[in-house]
């Protein structure tokens, strides 16, 4: 496998005259785990879909690493499996389309679900069924893995587990990125945060050095300073908070 590299150049993205994404340039690096937020309707969905070549830019290019069978993995924020099936069988499927030297065992120890292998996917819980997604993207080894909110509403436990294993697969010769609201997670575990707001990177840069820029506590302080001075379009909140100023 090839070093990781995502590279995205002056891409612009829109829905119409919404526009999601504005002449928005960054690299992510293999090892490390990026995490994307942003308040809702911002365009996290839409950036990872970009990045995993599901949309093409309207303007820019993103470019992928080669990794041979498979380049880019996306797991969708509900992912879907053909019921009947186990797990074992589910992965062995996806194997036998993608790469027949996977080992479904493997793969399924890798993300924590071994012990359910002979379960069917519909009698799967709301967590082994994104960790199913989690295994199932990650057959083929593919050098990038994009992951869409792969923690939303999963109880903290099963959270925290999804949110080590991403971080354990961005190893030297992957990637990974993943969107999410849980900052909690996000600060305790990614490598790399970007704020998505505006159409634009509001913030970039590891946790820790986020805070030292921001003058924040916590990401969650960070966020909501930021979002508050450069979104225009996300939910008002000071609105309807209790005891806010409206
Ligand atoms: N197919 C589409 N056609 C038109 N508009 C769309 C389409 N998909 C998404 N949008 C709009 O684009 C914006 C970005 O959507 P997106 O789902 O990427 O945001 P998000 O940051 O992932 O949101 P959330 O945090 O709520 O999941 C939203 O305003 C959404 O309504």
């Amino acid at each position: 496998m090839t070093d990781a590299t995502l590279a995205v150049d002056g891409v612009s993205f829109g829905f119409g005259d919404v526009s999601i994404l504005d002449d928005v340039t960054a690299t992510l690096d293999a090892g490390h785990l990026t995490a994307l937020v942003g308040p809702n309707g911002a365009g996290k969905t839409t950036a990872l879909e970009l990045l995993a070549g599901l949309r093409a830019p309207d303007a820019g290019t993103v470019t992928r690493p080669d990794g041979g069978a498979r380049s880019v993995a996306y797991l969708p924020q509900s992912p879907q499996f053909r019921s009947g099936f186990t797990v074992r069988e589910t992965v062995a499927f996806y194997a036998d389309l993608v790469d027949a030297d996977t080992d479904p065992a493997a793969l399924l120890d890798r993300v924590g679900l071994a012990g359910a292998a002979d379960r069917r996917v519909e009698a799967l819980s709301g967590g082994m069924t994104r960790l199913l997604g989690l295994a199932q993207a990650l057959v083929g080894d593919p050098p990038v893995v994009v992951l869409d909110e792969p923690t939303s509403g999963l109880d903290p436990d099963v959270a925290d587990h999804i949110f080590g294993v991403a971080s354990d697969l961005a190893t030297d010769d992957r990637l990974v990125v993943l969107a999410s609201h849980d900052l909690a997670a996000v600060e305790a575990r990614a490598d790399r945060v970007v704020l998505l707001a505006d159409g634009a990177l509001a913030l970039d840069g590891a946790p820790a050095d986020l805070l030292a820029e921001t003058g924040a506590e916590t990401l969650r302080d960070a966020f909501s300073q930021t979002v508050r001075a450069t979104d225009r379009s996300s939910v008002d909140v000071r609105a309807v908070r209790p005891g806010g100023d409206a």
